[in-house]
């Protein structure tokens, strides 16, 4: 269609009408995912067309949705704008960031492979948890991962029927992920993230409210200043190069002065694949095959609220299959009684 729209401008005699590949083609960009192009191409064709009511109807829905997604990519950031704002530490855009340790370390640990010792991998143990009411009848089903930072895998934390629920009421929501940029005004999309992305709030459904409650319990951390849920959806080839959850630098500004930083993720799978899509964290060499229904927890944060920079991880890519999670982050606000800072200021 593209190429139908340069060949219209340049016939004489015109063998088509501009608004009907104008139609086509603004449909086939809001397929992709590009909804802005799709607007721009649906402006065109209302010049030409002005009254025509699908187009119009079209138009209305690409900005409601654009507007939707902007603010929810502008209130929910990504901590990473692909920048080297850390301390001297190579980060994506430095020329040495696929020649570091921790890229290859990252490309290991995708592979399957170890990329540290581990010593004290066999005090990793898996448990049954009951700190919490809601786990006295039904314990909550534990396993460490790493001791420190501590990263923790809970099983079997969603039903079949919330899992259900998540991927049903999202489908209709996905659009392409962005990250935090100045630079990009088209929604920062990134080649270092490629996944498709929605948000719901706890009012989407009583499962997804639910789901908020447990990732308290299993947490201890408040749902004061909690983000909404975000549902991520990759299919093959789908990544998340290495990056940290917390912000940095001035992406700081994105969070408010209540809120602050993230200081705790919570990832639970909703699918399982057939190969790749593990959650890695090169520094220190831990890798989560995801497993339907269960959920990941760490600290993005120190007790001191500095970033914890061991806490870079990434999601590996998709090399068959596909893969279904959902995000919740915990912010500072709100945590002051329950994950006080320590008696040491380095801890
Ligand atoms: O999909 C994953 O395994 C990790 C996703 C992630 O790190 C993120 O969305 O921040
Ligand atoms: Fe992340």
């Amino acid at each position: 269609m593209e190429e139908a729209l340069v060949r219209w401008e340049k016939e004489s005699e015109k063998t088509a009408e501009k608004n009907v590949i104008l139609d086509y083609l603004s449909f086939s960009y809001s397929h992709f995912g590009s909804l802005r192009k799709a607007l721009n191409l649906t402006n065109d064709w209302l010049a030409i067309e002005p009254g025509h009511e699908r187009a119009i109807a079209n138009r209305r829905y690409y900005e409601r949705i654009i507007a939707e997604a902007d603010d929810a990519e502008r209130q929910k950031l990504k901590g990473d704008n692909g920048a080297p704002v850390v301390d001297g530490k190579p980060h994506r855009f430095l020329t040495d960031y696929t020649g570091s340790k921790s890229y290859s370390d990252y490309e290991k640990l995708c592979r399957g492979e170890e990329t540290h010792k581990r010593p004290f991998k066999h005090r990793l143990v898996c448990r049954y948890q009951r700190y919490h009411p809601i786990f006295y009848i039904s314990p909550l089903k534990e396993e460490m991962l790493n001791f420190d930072p501590a990263i923790y895998v809970y099983h079997d934390v969603l039903t079949d029927s919330q899992n259900a629920i998540i991927k049903e009421v999202s489908r209709p929501k996905l659009h392409r992920s962005g990250v935090f940029s100045k630079t990009d005004a088209d929604t920062g999309l990134s080649n270092f993230r490629t996944s498709q992305t929605a948000w719901h709030d706890d009012s989407t459904h009583p499962l997804i409210a639910r789901l908020s409650q447990k990732a308290s319990a299993i947490s201890n951390l408040t749902l004061e200043t909690v983000e909404h849920l975000q549902v991520l959806n990759y299919g093959i080839g789908g990544l998340y190069e290495p990056h940290w959850d917390f912000v940095q630098g001035e992406e700081r500004n994105e969070f408010s002065e209540s809120d602050r930083n993230r200081v705790a993720t919570f990832i639970c799978y909703l699918s399982e694949l057939e190969a790749g899509g593990y959650t890695v964290y090169p520094t220190v060499g831990a890798a989560v095959v995801p497993r339907k229904n269960s959920c990941a927890l760490w600290y993005n944060l120190m007790r001191n609220g500095t970033g914890d920079y061991r806490t870079y991880h990434a999601a590996c890519p998709i090399l068959y299959g596909y893969k279904w999670v959902a995000n919740k982050w915990f912010h500072e606000g709100g945590q002051e009684f329950v994950r006080p800072c320590g008696l040491n200021s380095a801890e």
